[in-house]
């Protein structure tokens, strides 16, 4: 496996990106950075709206057409990318990416299959671009894969088209066809979001047993803190375009959350241990991409804001490393003993 120097599968460093809306540049991703070891899983996490598709899209290449990458360098297994070029050599560069290193894993299987093409074709033209394979080897390997990914009866389902299965096989046909070219890193946008409970829990388990099959690294994008800590290694809280809390070590953060954006999702996130609890619901909403302003961006919700979290940059106060905490006072610092506005407020 082909890693960065320093050991990593993939960097993204500084990412930072405008969408063009109506004649008007608006920020949507703002100094982004995150590392992925191998077959290591990180929790890409945060709202709708905070940014997690479009930062997945720019490492794979496929922004929307108004979106314009301001700044950001990408090193995934080994290769580096300048994300602001634009040329085709540098477009050709990532689309090899996809197919080979990288694979995506979509929200919605329909965006994905073909409705007219029997779901094991699907499979086997995705296995089939790998060098040097048969015909018949290729189906052979659409089978195991099928296999692999927990779709028991593959010999009957192969000939099945997209609308002939349930949401949960095609989600599954959906991951045979990504992991076909053997990926290093597997980008998933949400992938259980369209499913019901029990099925999200079959897919969840089939992630994690992939990750032990194939050795891949996974960076699972979700609003959901429950899926993270079922999943993942390591997480990366967005907010409203920008990290606010980033730890290599999982548990450190559900062991003590030190952004107040992550300790209030960790508070509206339910526990199954205890049925009767009401959850927290984080006051107001976040502010649309034009009405995003200087200093950080939670502080219009935030319990403990003060004046001087409302201008300038806010730097990282983490101390550790492995951990970013953007934040001038974090949760559980001493000056920040009792919220601005009380506890319930
Ligand atoms: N092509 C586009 N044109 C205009 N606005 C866009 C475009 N793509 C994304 N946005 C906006 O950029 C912001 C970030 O979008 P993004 O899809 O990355 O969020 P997200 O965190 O993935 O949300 P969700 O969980 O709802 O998918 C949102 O406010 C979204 O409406």
């Amino acid at each position: 496996m082909t890693v960065d120097s320093t050991g990593e599968l993939l960097i993204v460093e500084g990412l930072s990106l405008e969408l063009d809306i109506g004649g008007m540049q608006l920020n949507a991703l703002r100094d982004v950075s995150f590392s992925l070891r191998p077959g290591e899983a990180r929790g890409l996490v945060g709202e709708s709206g905070s940014g997690k598709s479009l930062t997945l899209r720019a490492i794979l290449g496929l922004l929307p057409p108004n979106a314009r990458i301001t700044s950001g360098r990408m090193v995934v297994a080994g290769q580096e990318f300048d994300l602001t070029r634009t040329d085709r050599e540098h477009r050709r560069r990532i689309a090899r990416l996809r197919g080979s290193s990288v694979a995506m894993i979509f929200q919605e299987p329909a965006v994905a299959l073909n409705p007219v093409v029997p779901v094991g074709k699907q499979i086997i033209d995705a296995v089939a671009r790998r060098d040097g394979l048969t015909k018949r080897a290729a189906r052979d390997y659409a089978l195991h894969l099928m296999d692999l990914v927990g779709i028991h009866d593959a010999s009957t389902k192969i000939d099945a088209y997209p609308f002939e299965l349930s949401g949960g096989l095609k989600q599954r046909v959906m991951i045979a066809a990504a992991v076909a070219g053997e990926p290093q890193l597997i980008l998933c946008d949400e992938p259980t979001t369209a499913l019901d409970v029990t099925v999200q829990k079959q897919i969840l388990s089939l992630f994690t047993h992939l990750r032990d099959e194939l050795h891949a690294s996974l960076l699972y994008v979700t609003h959901d803190l429950a899926v993270v800590a079922q999943l993942c290694d390591s997480v990366t809280v967005l907010y409203s375009g920008e990290v606010m809390e980033s730890s290599d070590d999982l548990r450190a953060v559900f062991d003590g959350a030190q952004h107040p954006y992550t300790e209030a999702l960790l508070r509206s996130t339910p526990d199954v241990d205890r049925i009767e609890q009401r959850l927290y619901s984080i006051p107001g909403s976040a502010a649309s991409l034009s009405e995003r302003a200087g200093g950080c961006q939670f502080a219009r919700r935030c319990e403990y804001a003060r004046d001087d979290c409302r201008t300038g940059a806010i730097p990282d106060t983490s101390g550790t490393p492995g951990r970013v905490v953007r934040c001038l006072h974090k949760v559980g610092a001493p000056a920040d003993g009792v919220p601005v506005g009380g506890i319930d407020g």
